[in-house]
């Protein structure tokens, strides 16, 4: 589906990304992890070529990513962005329709059949009720479901999410990371919360300063050997006795204080 060889980014005079290499296979969800400015969002962002990488490949269903033209990469790719943009007065069903646009022309009017995706998509988030209730009322994982149903009214190939998690409160993090592993589409998303990260992605890559630090399955990076020169912080990796996935904890710097 993805897989990136060798790519370097350059933003002006610093390597924002450095040598990175990897797959993304068929309903593969990877998580990006890493630390502040480690470069997961411009990972992304060259991904969804909002920046263009300065050397290596990126191939994207098995053509390269510079050879689609924009408005077929924009059905291809779905983007949930940590800061949409804000969209005032539009209803919970305005914005889903969004979703369509990848793939209509100019003037060209939605059918009944657009109309069905549209409910669908809806339906699989749980927004069914609320397609007429105006997007500025919704809570903050609500919004972020939305954006999701907008992605699958899109019916990409990839989704690409940058921070799904971001504000939300326990609950709608795992609602809307169970909701991403159901889809079945094939994920890259960036996140933060490494237990969140082992308890969903298939795969995870470790970001350090632009390095590619560690790719494999959770068992392979979430590892205390791995993580506490990146992180900076000394950690202890145990495994969930219920849920057999591994469960990261950083210890503060002056443990003593804490007991
Ligand atoms: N236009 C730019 N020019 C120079 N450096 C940049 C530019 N954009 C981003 N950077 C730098 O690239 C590095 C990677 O940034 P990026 O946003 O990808 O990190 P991140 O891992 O997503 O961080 P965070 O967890 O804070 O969101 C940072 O050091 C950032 O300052």
């Amino acid at each position: 589906m993805l897989k990136l060889s060798a790519v370097c980014l350059k933003l002006g005079e610093k390597t924002v990304l450095n040598d990175i290499s990897f797959a993304l296979h068929n309903n593969e969800f990877i998580g990006v992890i890493g630390p502040n400015g480690a470069g997961k969002s411009s990972l992304l962002r060259v991904v969804q070529r909002s920046l263009t990488a300065n050397s290596g490949q990126i191939m994207l269903k098995q053509r390269a990513l510079a050879q689609y033209k924009t408005a077929e990469l924009a059905r291809t790719l779905a983007v949930v962005s940590q800061n949409p943009i804000p969209l005032f007065a539009l209803t919970v069903e305005q914005v889903a329709t969004m979703g369509l646009l990848p793939h209509k022309s100019w003037f060209e009017v939605n059918h009944s059949q657009d109309q069905h995706q549209v409910s669908q998509a809806l339906n699989r988030v749980g927004l069914a009720d609320k397609a007429s209730q105006l997007i500025d009322t919704l809570s903050g994982g609500e919004l972020q479901r939305l954006y999701i149903a907008r992605a699958l009214v899109q019916r990409p190939a990839l989704l690409l999410l940058d921070e799904p998690t971001n504000h939300l409160d326990v609950q709608y993090q795992h609602q809307v990371l169970e909701l991403v592993r159901a889809l079945g589409i094939p994920a890259l998303a960036c996140l933060h919360d490494l237990n969140l990260a082992a308890m969903y992605c298939d795969k995870i890559l470790l970001l350090h300063q632009g390095q590619q630090y560690a790719f494999g399955t959770p068992e392979q990076v979430l590892t205390t050997e791995l993580l506490q020169p990146v992180f900076g912080l000394a950690c202890e990796v145990t495994t969930h006795v219920l849920l057999r996935k591994q469960q990261v904890t950083f210890l503060p710097s002056q443990t003593g204080t804490l007991c």
